[in-house]
C-alpha cells in the first residue's frame, strides 16, 4: 500500500516528451535518484518521485490512482477522455497546465492530387488513424460517415498500401506526409504537453507538495520566454524606446556617472527579442543593447 505522503509524477519513458518533461522538472529543483531498472525513480531533493512508462498508459494510471501527476500530449489525453465518455466511465483526469513543448496536431490528409472540396469528399471512404475517437468526434460533428482504420503507428503509409484513402494523424512539420505524397486538409486538434491531474483533489499531504511544485513550474514556464534588455539612451528618446517594448514590465532608468544626459536602462521581456526589434531600437537611439537569458524568478 502506497503513502500518499509522497507525489508521484509519471512520465513517458523514451520518446518525444521525455528529455523535455525531465528538463522541465529538473528546472523546478526536482532531482531523482535513478534505480537500477530506471523506471521508478526515487526523488532526493523532495518528497516526489518519478514513474517512467508509456504516454499512453499516463492518463489511465492517473485515474487508478496509481500515479498522482503526469505529463502527456493533449492528443492523447483527449482521445482518452472520449473512450471513458464513450464508455460511460466518468471523468478521471484533467489537464492543469499547458507546458509550452511537443506541439503538433491531429489533421486529417490525402493524396496530393486530390481535388479537396470539403469533409463530405471523405463520405463512405477508409480513414487509417491512432485516433479513433478524435476522428470518430470530428467526423459527427461535420455529418459525414466514413470507416475507420485502426493502425498503432506509420499511418502516412496507410493509402500506399491500400489499406484505406485518407489519414487522420499527428503532423508538426508535414515532413512525414510530404514525404508520403499526401496534403493536409483539416485540422482536427491542435496538440501540446500538459501536466495532468487527477479530477478529484487530492486532500492529503499531496496537495500541499502539488501547490508547491506547480508555483515552481509557473515561475519555471514564465522565465523561459523572458528576456532581461539592457541598453543606453538619450532620456529625451525614453518614451519612444520604451513604446518598442510593449511586453516589458517597467524599464528602470538609471543615471550614469558624469553624464547628465544619456541613462542606462533595464527591462525584462516577457516575449522574443527578434532581431528587427533590435535594430528598431537601435534606429530609435537605443545604444549598447546586451540581451540575456534570465535563469531564476521570485515574485
Ligand atoms: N512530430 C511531432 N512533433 C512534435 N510533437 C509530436 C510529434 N509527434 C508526436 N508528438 C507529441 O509527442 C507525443 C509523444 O510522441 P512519441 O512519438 O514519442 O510517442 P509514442 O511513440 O506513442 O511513445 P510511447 O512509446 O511512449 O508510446 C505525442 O503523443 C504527441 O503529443
Ligand atoms: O509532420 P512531421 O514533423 O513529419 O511529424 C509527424 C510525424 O511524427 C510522428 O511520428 P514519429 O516520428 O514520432 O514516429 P512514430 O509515430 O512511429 O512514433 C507522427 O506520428 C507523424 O508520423
Ligand atoms: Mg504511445
Amino acid at each position: 500500500m502506497r503513502t500518499h505522503d509522497r507525489l508521484r509524477i509519471a512520465i513517458q519513458k523514451s520518446g518525444r516528451l521525455s528529455d523535455p518533461a525531465r528538463d522541465l522538472l529538473a528546472r523546478a529543483g526536482l532531482s531523482f535518484r535513478e534505480s537500477r531498472d530506471r523506471l521508478f525513480c526515487y526523488g532526493e531533493s523532495l518528497p516526489i518521485d518519478l514513474l517512467l512508462v508509456r504516454d499512453d498508459d499516463i492518463p489511465g494510471l492517473i485515474a487508478e490512482g496509481a500515479c498522482d501527476l503526469g505529463v502527456v500530449g493533449g492528443n492523447v489525453l483527449e482521445e482518452q477522455a472520449c473512450e471513458r465518455l464513450a464508455d460511460g466511465r466518468g471523468e478521471a483526469f484533467r489537464p492543469i497546465r499547458e507546458l509550452g513543448f511537443g506541439r503538433c496536431r491531429l489533421s486529417v490528409a490525402v493524396p496530393n492530387d486530390w481535388e479537396w472540396t470539403g469533409p463530405q469528399r471523405l463520405a463512405g471512404l477508409r480513414i487509417a488513424t491512432s485516433y479513433p475517437q478524435l476522428m470518430a468526434r470530428w467526423l459527427r460533428e461535420q455529418g459525414v460517415e466514413a470507416t475507420p482504420v485502426m493502425l498503432s503507428g506509420s499511418v502516412e503509409i496507410a493509402p500506399r498500401l491500400g489499406k484505406a484513402e485518407a489519414i487522420c494523424d499527428i503532423v508538426s512539420t508535414g515532413g512525414t506526409l510530404m514525404a508520403n505524397q499526401l496534403k493536409e486538409v483539416a485540422v482536427i486538434l491542435e496538440s501540446q504537453a500538459l501536466l495532468v491531474a487527477p479530477s478529484q483533489p487530492f486532500g492529503d499531504e499531496r496537495a500541499e507538495l502539488a501547490a508547491m511544485l506547480l508555483r515552481r513550474l509557473d515561475a519555471v514556464m514564465s522565465v523561459r520566454a523572458s528576456k532581461l534588455v539592457l541598453f543606453q539612451a538619450h532620456r529625451d528618446q525614453v518614451a519612444e524606446l520604451v513604446k518598442l517594448l510593449p511586453d516589458a514590465e517597467t524599464p528602470t532608468v538609471m543615471a550614469i556617472e558624469g553624464q547628465r544626459d544619456q541613462v542606462a536602462l533595464q527591462a525584462l521581456c516577457r516575449s522574443a527579442m527578434t532581431w528587427q526589434r533590435l535594430e528598431d531600437m537601435k534606429r530609435a537611439g537605443a545604444s549598447g543593447l546586451l540581451v540575456l537569458p534570465v535563469e531564476q524568478m521570485l515574485a
